[in-house]
């Protein structure tokens, strides 16, 4: 789109971006907490529904068939030829539908028999997760629409901090919001996705708006509206034999499918491995924060910790050195008392499965970010990328072989450290590798790649969960023994391997093809 000079746009308002960011949001948080909700849910699964881990791996395994052949492109070329909004409509819907036909399955509606139930569930799932990668692309696409020459970067972090926090929240609230039960949890996630549609309808007059002034301009002035690329073959040709995108395509399949997968299995493991609950005990630890003695409390922190951070985002010139430290001290010291006066609950927190795994998403939020903007500033992409990859094999080994606790919590730590640092690493990466009319090609085919790794870990960690304890189910499900998750998190540190070898590889390439990935962002190699 052509800027004009003359008059204003919506999108030219602070306010009115923000809004739309908030708008487009809600289908990132909606479908990245239906995605990853079952994790919490799975003892329930396997207690209430009689799935064994195979089942439970299969059921999630299926969200990613559709991707795994072409749907993404398919997406891709929709959104071309339609436009976002046709195309958030109908993935967004496709995404409700299938999320209520997973509940109404779970629910006996379509028969009670076990097999009944779970291939109604899979086939919910398979349309829940044909929606969710395009939506996920629509979703960027539209952020990109409004911030482009504005705080893109920011926005699009604060895009997929929204989907962290729905996989958060869903992986930690879904055994308390369905109270013993798993419909109850199905059936809140499907109305979240529900609930966040009218959002993006709303969003849709927004669009509607900004695409009349732009329209309106360009006529005023003269201005012939720029076409965006459609999806190409021959791009995508053009794409896979270039080594730096084919090692980043790679590395997103192997670092991806030794993250995502894990996180539906982390809670279960820690309740396994390491003894810890899945629900809280009776009546502790639920909403302390929002229980009436200390709601007063949370919202005097919340206060504080707003102007703190607004006093420290006036710009520099402007404030002095002694109010910078005030604004950080504001910010520390809420930090601490709300850490504080909640200690109770965070040690109930810390030894509950579902909500100790949800502070793996949980931090990235925070984090991812940070790493961003020293990607911006200091470069060195590639580099973080192998240190990411190191750290996601210990991890796997820290949570695997060692039987010690504290171990356990630093895999966790280092696991949300990674997933900060890789993603933040990789996505800006790819655009210095790949022109930027070629980016929604380049997506699709690194979003369709990664689906055959997702597809087969997630199915295959539950697997050979069953396999590694075949002489014990009978046990284990009687509740007399515990799952040995050894083996099947093991075999994630090949996943650590093999990116780090990728990105040895893609470093290498990038010395030779010159694309910058260790430079600071808006620098170019000699
Ligand atoms: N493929 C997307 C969306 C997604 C999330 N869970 C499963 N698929 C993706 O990987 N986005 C990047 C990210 O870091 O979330």
């Amino acid at each position: 789109m052509k800027k004009d000079t003359s008059g204003k746009t919506w999108k030219d308002s602070v306010a009115l971006r923000w809004v739309v960011l908030i708008l487009v949001s809600g289908l990132m948080f909606s479908t990245y907490w239906f995605q990853d909700f079952f994790s919490g849910l799975k003892g329930l699964m396997e207690s209430e529904l009689g799935f064994t881990s195979e089942e439970f791996g299969r059921l999630i395994g299926f969200t990613t068939i559709a991707n795994m052949f072409g749907m993404i492109i398919v997406g891709g070329i929709i959104l071309d030829k339609w436009g976002l909004r046709l195309a958030g409509l109908l993935f967004g819907g496709l995404a409700a539908v299938g999320a209520v036909i997973v509940a109404l399955g779970s629910a006996g509606f379509f028969g009670e028999d076990k097999s009944v139930m779970l291939n109604t569930m899979i086939l919910g799932r398979i349309m829940f997760g044909s929606g969710l990668e395009v939506v996920c692309v629509v979703c960027t696409r539209a952020v990109v629409k409004w911030f482009k020459g504005y705080e893109l970067a920011l926005a699009m972090a604060i895009n997929v901090g929204f989907g962290r926090l729905g996989t958060a929240l869903g992986m930690a609230l879904s055994v308390d919001i369905g109270k013993g039960f798993v419909t109850p949890a199905i059936s809140f996630a499907a109305t979240l996705i529900g609930l966040t549609l009218i959002m993006f309808l709303i969003y849709i007059v927004f669009d509607i708006k900004l695409d009349r002034q732009v329209k309106g301009q360009n006529a005023g002035n003269n201005l012939e509206e720029e076409e965006e690329e459609d999806f190409r073959f021959s791009d995508l040709i053009k794409l896979i034999t270039n080594s730096s995108f084919l090692y980043i395509a790679l590395l997103c399949v192997t670092f991806y499918a030794g993250v995502f997968p894990f996180i539906q299995y982390a809670p279960d493991l820690l309740v396994n491995k390491f003894g810890f609950s899945y629900n809280l005990p009776e009546g502790q630890g639920n909403f302390i924060l929002f229980g009436s003695t200390n709601f007063g409390n949370t919202m005097v922190y919340v206060g504080l910790f707003i102007f703190g951070l607004a006093f420290s985002m006036i710009p520099s010139k402007r404030k002095t050195a002694a109010g910078k430290m005030l604004a950080y001290l504001v910010i520390f010291a809420v930090f601490y008392a709300a850490i504080y006066s909640m200690r109770d609950t965070l040690s109930l927190w810390l030894q509950n499965g579902p909500k100790t795994a949800s502070l793996i998403p949980l931090g990235t939020i925070l984090f991812t970010p940070i790493f961003g903007n020293y990607v911006d500033k200091k470069g060195k992409a590639a580099s973080l990328m192998i240190l990411g990859s190191f750290l996601l094999i210990f991890a796997h080994i820290s949570l695997s072989v060692f039987n010690n606790v504290i171990l356990g919590y630093l895999g966790l730590v280092s696991l949300g450290v990674a997933f900060s640092l890789v993603p933040a690493a990789m996505w800006p990466s790819v655009a210095k590798i790949v022109a930027e009319k070629r980016l929604g090609t380049a997506y699709a085919t690194m979003f369709t790649l990664q689906n055959w790794g997702l597809g087969l870990f997630f199915w295959g960690i539950g697997a050979v969960l069953d396999l590694a304890n075949k002489q014990n189910l009978e046990a284990i499900r009687a509740g007399e023994m515990m799952y040995d998750y050894t083996i099947p998190v093991l075999m994630l540190v090949v996943c650590g391997v093999v990116s780090i070898f990728l990105s040895f590889l893609l470093k290498k390439a990038d010395r030779r093809q010159k694309y910058g990935l260790e430079l600071p962002s808006g620098q170019k190699p000699e």
